[in-house]
């Protein structure tokens, strides 16, 4: 039996942040589980390569725990784990702390790729619609506003957390001129605007996405009005397990989210729900932008097959700790 090794606050620490979604986002929960697993690493003062192994393997574990529906944090785990290498403790140290500046290096990287890509997508004097906060998506409308596009956005305000408000602010800060509406409005703003650009939780091998819930009712209202979708998502956003039939979790969170207790007593025993994300079938969906290329949702298939492979290792469960087969393309590259 595995006893729980002691892991280091900064792993702790991570974890409740991402569960309290001080830290949220795809890729930022990845690049955070990714510095922790690398200070875990650094800090670890193990006496055998089976007990680092062990603690790795257990921290690991700690941050997968923390939320459901983003795949890039188990990606990231995967991909830092996977190459944690040696004989000793130094060399297994040394591998893992390589492993998370590569995996830190490449997300940037990819983001910056993507945005290019993406910007290509939009022409001078173009409204884009938002939905939640998206990175890789504001890396698309950044890009294209340095290259000389005059861009505007309707930002969609998002609730219950509301992420729309960082949408604005950081629109603001690029200069964008931005509409905040409630997200009801959306299908009365949308024969105005000439794009819907979201990002991804997680992406489906038959092309659905996976995002923050509202996403598929905005797709249906932009199909609706000829609006195109653009999903912007980097290829950690891409789910391997739903190439075995996998279904993507949607994480449920806490109903005072929704409403507090007080006005909750006031109505009476409604049940209230709050799942934090829903799924978008490829038919909303017109392009899926990564930093490997657009493509059509119905395609990413191959992109996923290419990266993954065809089996998808849990090293944070693997009694070895090492992660066998299919981990290295977490990231798009090693
Ligand atoms: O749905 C959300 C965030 O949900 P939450 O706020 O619940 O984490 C974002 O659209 C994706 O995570 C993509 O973000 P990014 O492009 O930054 O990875």
């Amino acid at each position: 039996m595995d006893e729980t090794p002691e892991l280091h606050s900064d792993v702790e620490e991570t974890a409740r942040r991402i569960a309290e979604m001080e830290v949220r986002g795809a890729a930022s929960i990845a690049d955070a589980a990714a510095a922790a697993l690398g200070t875990q690493a650094a800090t670890a003062e193990s006496e055998t390569p089976e007990a680092f192994r062990r603690t790795m393997r257990a921290a690991a574990r700690r941050l997968y725990e923390t939320r459901p529906t983003a795949v890039s944090l188990p990606n990231a785990l995967r991909y830092v784990l996977s190459g944690m290498d040696g004989d000793d403790v130094e060399t297994l140290q040394t591998t893992v702390q390589q492993r998370v500046s590569a995996f830190r290096d490449d997300l940037d990287d990819a983001q910056d790729r993507l945005g290019q890509i993406g910007a290509g997508r939009f022409s001078d004097g173009d409204v884009v619609m938002t939905h939640c906060h998206s990175s890789d998506a504001l890396s698309c409308i950044e890009a294209a506003v340095e290259s000389g596009a005059d861009i505007e956005a309707v930002v969609k305000e998002t609730r219950p957390r509301k992420q729309g408000h960082i949408t604005a602010s950081e629109l603001r800060e690029l200069g964008v001129p931005v509409t905040l509406i409630v997200d009801s409005a959306a299908h009365s703003f949308l024969d105005d605007v000439d794009h819907v650009l979201v990002g991804a939780d997680s992406i489906a091998a038959d092309g659905s996405v996976i995002n923050k819930i509202g996403t598929a009712g905005l797709a249906v209202s932009a199909r609706d009005r000829g609006v195109p979708v653009v999903v912007a998502a980097q290829s950690i956003k891409l789910h391997p397990k739903t190439l075995t039939g996998t279904a993507v979790a949607i994480e449920r969170r806490d109903i005072r989210e929704v409403l507090d207790e007080e006005t909750h007593e006031d109505i009476g025993a409604a049940e209230v729900a709050n799942p934090a994300f829903d799924v978008t079938p490829p038919r909303h969906v017109d392009a899926i932008v990564t930093e490997h290329g657009q493509f059509p949702p119905e395609s990413i298939v191959t992109l996923m097959r290419e990266l993954f492979g065809d089996s998808v290792s849990e090293p944070w469960t693997d009694p070895d700790g090492t992660g066998a087969t299919g981990a290295s393309a977490a990231s798009g590259g090693e």
